[in-house]
């Protein structure tokens, strides 16, 4: 992806919002968002085999890089050349390359703690898999990996052993294997036997057990499998979603908590999070319209932010119009929150913006274009230097300052001196769980001790904010998270610490008019379910005169 919300290696390992740089856009689906089909299965293709797909682009063992070459860096920043874990043995019969390179994805995400959508792209590259082997690695890559809670049940069930106590290169092809006889049309006999192979070239010792434990695993079907393992729903509908539809229970937890505990509802953002997302484009302000960027990428004009067009497949990095700057990638949700701190009215001065937490610089694009169309100027701030070099790229040509420093400085910093900005933006870093379409691994990496320190940080940046906020200018703060702590807690929080008076603007009058389903506000929360974006949450501020 060459837009400016590519995600790296993050620093702060909070939410990573953004398309993934190797996600295609799926077709857009008609009509307003909607619970995708259940627990059935998913989309898959028949399986051709090694030999129907012939053994072009499979790479021998000379041709094989060390780790540190393809995926680059995990999330501890380090680069992979320490990797322990066993690749394929030359002259072992290893399985096809599509599973190969799946099987080198989830074990690096495993083992290296790598982000699949950056080590998967790199790992097709070096496997030379295009076109239908490209896509089913994805497939495979993605869907084992989101549904990894749910798998491991399984494979533990039909081990007799808790996934912890299986070695972990047999571990991730039995995680791949289970995922195929389970969610995909894969034909059983061809799901064992590829597996089988696979653990034998990763995992001589144990492949009699994964001949065992795949044979055990077919003999049932999904929902079997689920009927057995899930706890009951009327004794426990939290953990039966969480089995159901795989996801953490104190992540099922935190959305019905938010949804106002209608499960029905949480059930249906659940399935909409193991969907891939629709990537977005951002029509840039002065710089490209909507429809007519539509008409040239082949796409469709966003249900709500003027700005969106919804791509209906190939590769947004490779458009015209994101190769010269007129659009980027960034989910509709995001362009929502940003427009809407630049639609709250303010009396007087409205010429002097901040972004606040501006990496890798989607909003700041968004803020800077129209800055450039209103005389204004946006300060755009970012903790994190090579993160700030990357709002730089995202904004150039635009009337953007970028600043490399700590936000909550705000209101003291004399480059940010107190009551000089008309509009902020406080763009937390957060957990992420409103985005987690878009990180198949991420919600079973995050933790709920994630929390605290996230939390401190989005209060103190909110209070930053508003000491740097002039009398009656605005403050938008945002999150791609809707739990609760990091949402209205935060905010009610970093408010009353911040000892500036402040009064909530009824953030839903800031959106387009028209848009369904956003509570009762002041403060607004979106939903993939409701509005077919991030779950992105929004409190909009004005400081008393
Ligand atoms: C949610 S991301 C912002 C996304 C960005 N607004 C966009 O649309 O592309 C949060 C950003 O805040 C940065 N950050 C974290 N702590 C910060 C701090 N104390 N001051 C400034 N930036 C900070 C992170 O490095 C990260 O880039």
């Amino acid at each position: 992806m060459t837009g400016p919300e590519q995600r790296d290696a993050d620093p702060r390992a909070d939410d990573p919002r953004d398309p993934a740089p190797d996600e295609r856009a799926r077709p857009h689906r008609a009509g307003p968002p909607h619970a995708a089909a259940g627990r059935g299965r998913l989309p898959g293709r028949p399986d051709q085999g090694p030999a129907a797909r012939g053994q072009a682009g499979r790479p021998g063992a000379g041709d094989r890089r060390s780790g540190m070459d393809r995926g680059g860096m995990n999330r501890a920043g380090q680069g992979r050349d320490a990797r322990s874990g066993r690749g394929p043995r030359p002259g072992r019969p290893p399985s096809d390359p599509a599973r190969q390179a799946a099987y080198e994805a989830v074990a690096a995400v495993h083992r290296d703690d790598a982000y699949a959508n950056l080590v998967l792209p790199e790992i097709l590259r070096e496997m030379r898999l295009h076109g239908r082997d490209a896509a089913f690695a994805t497939e495979l890559t993605y869907g084992t990996l989101r549904a990894l809670g749910t798998l491991d049940l399984v494979v533990a069930a039909a081990a007799g052993r808790d996934v912890a106590r299986i070695d972990p290169p047999a571990r991730d092809a039995l995680r791949l294997g289970a995922y195929q006889l389970l969610f995909t049309r894969v034909p059983s006999h061809a799901a064992v036997n590829q597996t089988v192979d696979l653990v034998r070239s990763v995992a001589p010792g144990a492949t009699g057990f994964a001949n065992a434990v795949m044979r055990e695993i077919s003999e049932s079907d999904l929902d079997t499998w689920l009927g057995r393992l899930a706890p009951d729903a009327a004794q426990d509908p939290v953990g039966n979603l969480s089995v159901l539809h795989h996801h953490p229970r104190w992540i099922v937890r935190a959305f019905a908590d938010v949804l106002g505990n209608d499960l029905e509802e949480t059930a249906r953002l659940l399935i909409e999070d193991n969907q891939p997302p629709v990537v977005h484009l951002c029509a840039r302000p002065g710089r490209a319209d909507a429809v007519d960027l539509a008409d040239e990428v082949g796409g469709l004009p966003g249900a709500f932010s003027p700005y969106a067009v919804y791509l209906n497949g190939g590769a947004p990095g490779e458009l015209a119009a994101i190769v010269d700057g007129r659009a980027h990638v960034q989910d509709e949700g995001s362009q929502l929150v940003a427009a809407a701190l630049l639609a709250a009215p303010v009396e007087g001065s409205d010429a002097r913006w901040l972004d606040l937490c501006a990496g890798p610089g989607g909003k700041a694009g968004l803020l800077g274009a129209v800055a450039a169309q209103r005389g204004a100027e946006l300060v755009a701030v970012e903790v994190a230097e090579h993160r700030a070099r990357l709002v730089e790229r995202a904004t150039a040509g635009m009337p953007v300052r970028v600043l490399t420093t700590d936000g909550r400085d705000a209101g003291r910093d004399p480059l940010l001196p107190a009551g000089s900005f008309d509009r902020v933006l406080v763009d937390a870093p957060c957990t992420g769980l409103g985005s987690l379409r878009r990180r198949p691994e991420a919600r079973w990496r995050r933790q709920p001790g994630d929390l605290p320190p996230l939390t401190r940080l989005q209060r103190d940046l909110l209070a930053a904010a508003l000491r740097a906020v002039r009398p009656g200018g605005v403050v938008a703060y945002v999150t791609c998270s809707p739990h609760m702590v990091e949402t209205q807690v935060s905010v009610t929080e970093g408010a009353r610490r911040s000892g500036v008076e402040a009064d909530f603007v009824d953030a839903r009058t800031l959106l387009p008019a028209g848009m369904p389903k956003l509570g009762p506000g002041p403060t607004v929360q979106l939903w993939p379910h409701r509005h077919g974006t991030d779950a992105m949450f929004l409190a909009v501020l004005r400081r008393a005169e």
